[in-house]
């Protein structure tokens, strides 16, 4: 992935002793009695050795000079290079720039602000030695846009520059400026690609998406779409609604109006069933967004928790302190445009923009000289304009080799003779760290060619946190979905009929299956697949990178590091050991408590895993005493920490994916290849080229993958032979399983949360809000017993509390019929999401049977 800072994660697994985070408890217990902890919060065993806290304050002194002049302006022969190269896939000619600065207020509006590249570096700090942590982006200014006849004329004064602003914000979301997208173009959302109508699509579909945008808790109604367009554009503005829906780039997200919505697809025909794999992000967002367009859905996870790479984990002290600490996912990498922006706004949740400052740390604790710094970090920028320049040359003479990037950058600096002087060398070795933590691996895996294929399509905007942690998002994602925890999928077997999921003793039948599972779990070859992928798959599978980052997570008693930063940094003498501790996090301002998370990437990440945690807390606080006893400021022990051991993780083994040497941004499309003619689909951060590695990557992967599921299905509907209604032993639940599915709800209501007169009710197993759903059911009595039936629907949990309290049968029908508008039906006429919510019982009583 491109340059921009993101975060680390641990996780743990119960199963397996070698693959725990670990907590620190208390005070001197803290590094002497480490205890292991998993995903379920278990705190076990404390047996780590005797450590000694008496680490030392000061590391090396040495004295460092700002060195003179290097000659990276100098126009030296690329041929000085003498790189080992390695085939690579012929060179495309380099992606599309879209690097116009748009910043976004995290408020209900958005204002967008042209070439403001420059971000402020010194703003609201007292720091004397303040640094941008990101890399400087050239930029493009956007090119102007005139005004379209597709507005009515009344619009037409101000429509300039209205036009710029939504085409700026369709920009954002990833849409070109004045072209379509593969998606659009697979859509057939124009007959001609290039003529007249293809603009004015693009105007109309821009309109669109920033009506939506400039409220994203309403739904937007085709009508209202249509109100500003003049009407002979109905057809443009029916095209380009209906795309912008089912791809999931309008009406999407947790706002209540829109979790209620459901699509018409399956009107007349049973709609078809889709096993999803992997309740990550991109799981939760593909099964959200396929049981809104009426597909019948079931979630498989292996873990006992929702969110995969995405992983809040609650830490506590003994005075009261307490923190949430993200070990996963954590930072939003550029809010304009950032669907997970949107879920923060549609949930009312503040974002915390993570400041550009971010003090560099000698070993000896002192700050980092500004003009040293400076200096380097523009000499580090050069050297990778360098590299920029070798490839664009390589580009141009068609020279289909690939280096590693490291190499690259290595020969380069050799050749213009940065850094040799000691400070300065450590401080270009903190920027190689900080690149080895924004691709999770080393330099010297990473490809010269397409490392930063993603950078044109990055999110703009700030980075951001989510206070309280980013499982926010994944639980209200999560909310309702049956999703069947502990269920590892162990093959897939896939036909024209259909599909056959594995789990543990269990098969699930379906018409589709969408594999969400991270790359990390593919290249194991953990699931076995029958017949096997295409060799090509199985190719792109072993060529892309999947790297590793962990972080360590440390609570304190009190913050002792200053509450105006969110980011510093330390050097270290050793290039060998230079993305070890490398960067600290501070989350004090947004996890409710004193928290400090220290990144270990590149080298460091993988011999981090094999370190005991009692090292590893030691090894770290040693650094932080080396910075602030110089400065008179005592470093208390941890009142509990914990390490990542994403590697070991059998449902992770990495972090995130990257371009190795040999690979390109091509892979990620074959990784998102449907197989089996439409019957496996795959989502996940490994299968998007433009945003990989990234958490709304993830998220507009199972987007993506919800319309294509859809576009087969409908396919599939329409040619009458293979349509999943005309074959109902195709079917996930079919006729003969109907009375089985009748008896398990009655099992359910065996044990009701509420029972009240001929009512029960069974409350949604994900919330105790007073808004979330209850199942209510009631007994229809009819003369001859054996037509009685059981009515069903869905009223909130506090509605079916005040029905208790009344008095009366009576009354409630009278309260349910008038007040609430309740309609008893029977099961088979049941919402979607009622369907849904009943699933999420099942998977709650499993769950329970299998947890408890
Ligand atoms: C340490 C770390 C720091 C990161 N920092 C950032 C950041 O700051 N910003 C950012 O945007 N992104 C960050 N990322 C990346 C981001 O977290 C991921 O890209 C994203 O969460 C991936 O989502 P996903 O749905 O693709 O995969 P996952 O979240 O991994 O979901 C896949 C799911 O499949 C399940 N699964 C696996 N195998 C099986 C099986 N056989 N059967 C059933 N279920 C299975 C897993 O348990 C998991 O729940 C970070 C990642 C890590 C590890």
């Amino acid at each position: 992935m491109s340059t921009e800072t993101k975060e680390t994660r641990p996780e743990s697994k119960p199963e397996d002793p070698e693959n725990l985070s670990n907590l620190v408890p208390s005070g001197e217990e803290a590094l002497q009695n480490l205890t292991a902890y998993d995903d379920n919060d278990v705190v076990s065993d404390a047996s780590a050795t005797e450590t000694d806290l008496s680490l030392s304050g000061s590391q090396s002194e040495q004295n460092l000079e700002e060195d003179g002049q290097n000659s990276l302006d100098d126009q030296s022969p690329l041929t000085e290079l003498q790189l080992q190269t390695q085939p690579s896939p012929p060179l495309p000619p380099p992606p599309p720039q879209l690097e116009t600065r748009i910043s976004e207020s995290l408020g209900e509006e958005e204002s967008f602000d042209l070439g403001t590249e420059q971000q402020s570096q010194n703003q609201n700090t007292t720091e004397p030695n303040p640094r941008a942590r990101k890399r400087r982006r050239r930029k493009r200014f956007f090119t102007e846009i005139n005004a379209n006849p597709a507005f009515s004329r009344n619009r037409r004064n101000s429509i300039g520059k209205e036009v710029d602003s939504e085409a700026l914000i369709a920009m954002s979301v990833g849409f070109p400026v004045n072209s379509l997208t593969e998606e659009e173009i697979e859509a057939n959302v124009v007959s001609i690609i290039g003529g007249r109508d293809q603009a004015n699509y693009i105007v109309v579909r821009n309109h669109i998406i920033a009506l939506w945008r400039s409220n994203v808790s309403n739904w937007l109604t085709r009508d209202h779409a249509l109100e500003s367009i003049r009407v002979e554009h109905k057809n443009l503005v029916d095209t380009a609604y209906s795309f912008l829906l089912e791809h999931g780039y309008i009406n999407f997200g947790l706002a209540p109006v829109i979790k209620e919505a459901k699509l018409r697809s399956f009107d007349g025909v049973e709609p078809p069933n889709v096993v999803v794999i992997g309740a990550g992000l991109a799981g939760l967002v593909a099964a959200r967004q396929l049981l809104s367009m009426g597909f019948r859905v079931l979630v498989l996870e292996g873990r006992d928790r929702p969110g995969g790479r995405v992983k809040t984990r609650k830490m506590k002290g003994g005075d009261g302190v307490e923190a949430m600490a993200d070990v996963g996912g954590s930072v939003l990498t550029g809010i304009n445009g950032n669907p997970l922006g949107v879920l923060a706004r549609q949930l009312g949740l503040p974002l915390h923009k993570v400041r550009d400052i971010c003090p560099l740390y000698l070993p000896n604790g002192e700050l980092v000289d500004i003009g040293v710094d400076s200096k380097i970090e523009a000499s580090f920028n050069k050297l990778l304009d360098r590299v920029c320049k070798l490839r664009q040359s390589m580009i141009e003479e068609n020279k289909s080799v690939d280096v590693p990037l490291g190499e690259a950058l290595e020969t380069f600096r050799l050749v213009y003779g940065v850094a040799d002087d000691p400070q300065e060398r450590m401080l270009l070795d903190w920027h190689l760290a900080n690149l080895e933590y924004a691709n999770a691996t080393l330099l010297g895996n990473l490809s010269m060619v397409y490392w930063d294929q993603d950078d044109p399509y990055e999110m703009g905007g700030d980075h951001c946190f989510i206070p309280g942690g980013n499982e926010i998002f994944v639980h209200a994602l999560a909310e309702n979905l049956p999703i069947f925890y502990g269920h590892t999928v162990e093959s897939i077997r896939y036909g024209n009929n259909g599909v056959l999921v594995y789990a543990g003793d269990k098969e699930f039948y379906c018409d589709m299956a969408l594999c969400t599972v991270p790359l990390g779990v593919l290249k194991k070859g953990a699931i076995e697949f029958y017949p096997e992928l295409p060799e090509k798959k199985k190719e792109a599978i072993e060529r892309l990178g999947y790297g590793l980052l962990n972080k360590v997570a440390m609570l304190f008693p009190y913050n002792f590091w200053g509450e105006e930063i969110d980011t510093f940094g330390r050097l270290t003498e050793n290039s060998s050991t230079r993305g070890e501790f490398f960067l600290f996090y501070s989350y004090s301002s947004v996890s409710g408590g004193p928290l400090l998370i220290a990144l270990v990437a590149g080298d460091a990440a993988e011999r981090f895993e094999t370190m005991s945690p009692t090292d590893s807390v030691k090894r770290v606080l040693q650094i932080l005493r080396g910075i602030y006893h110089p400065k008179g400021i005592v470093v208390p022990d941890p009142v509990q920490a914990l390490c990542s051991r994403w590697g070991q993780d059998k449902y992770s083994y990495g972090s995130y994916s990257y371009v190795a040497v040999g690979s390109s941004g091509d892979d990620y499309d074959i990784l998102a290849e449907s197989v089996g003619d439409g019957r496996v689909f795959f989502a996940g951060e490994a299968t998007n080229k433009q945003y990989p590695a990234t958490m709304h990557g993830a998220f507009l992967s199972g987007m993506r993958e919800a319309a294509n599921i859809l576009r087969v299905a409908r396919r599939r509907a329409s040619s009458s032979s293979s349509s999943p209604a005309s074959n109902p032993n195709q079917s996930f639940i079919n006729k003969e399983e109907e009375e089985e599915e009748n008896s398990c709800l009655d099992q359910l209501f065996e044990t009701p949360d509420l029972t009240f007169g001929c009512f029960s009710a069974l409350f949604t197993p994900n919330s105790d809000e007073p808004n979330s759903n209850a199942l209510l059911r009631v007994r229809m009595e009819m003369e001859k017993p054996e037509l009685s039936v059981w009515l069903y629907g869905l009223v909130t949990r506090k509605q079916a509390s005040e029905l208790g309290e009344m008095e009366g049968d009576e009354m409630r029908n009278e309260c349910l019929r008038d007040k609430l508008g309740f309609i008893a039906v029977e099961r088979k006429s049941l919402s979607q999401e009622g369907e849904s919510m009943i699933s999420s019982l099942k998977a709650a009583r499993l769950n329970r049977q299998i947890f408890d």
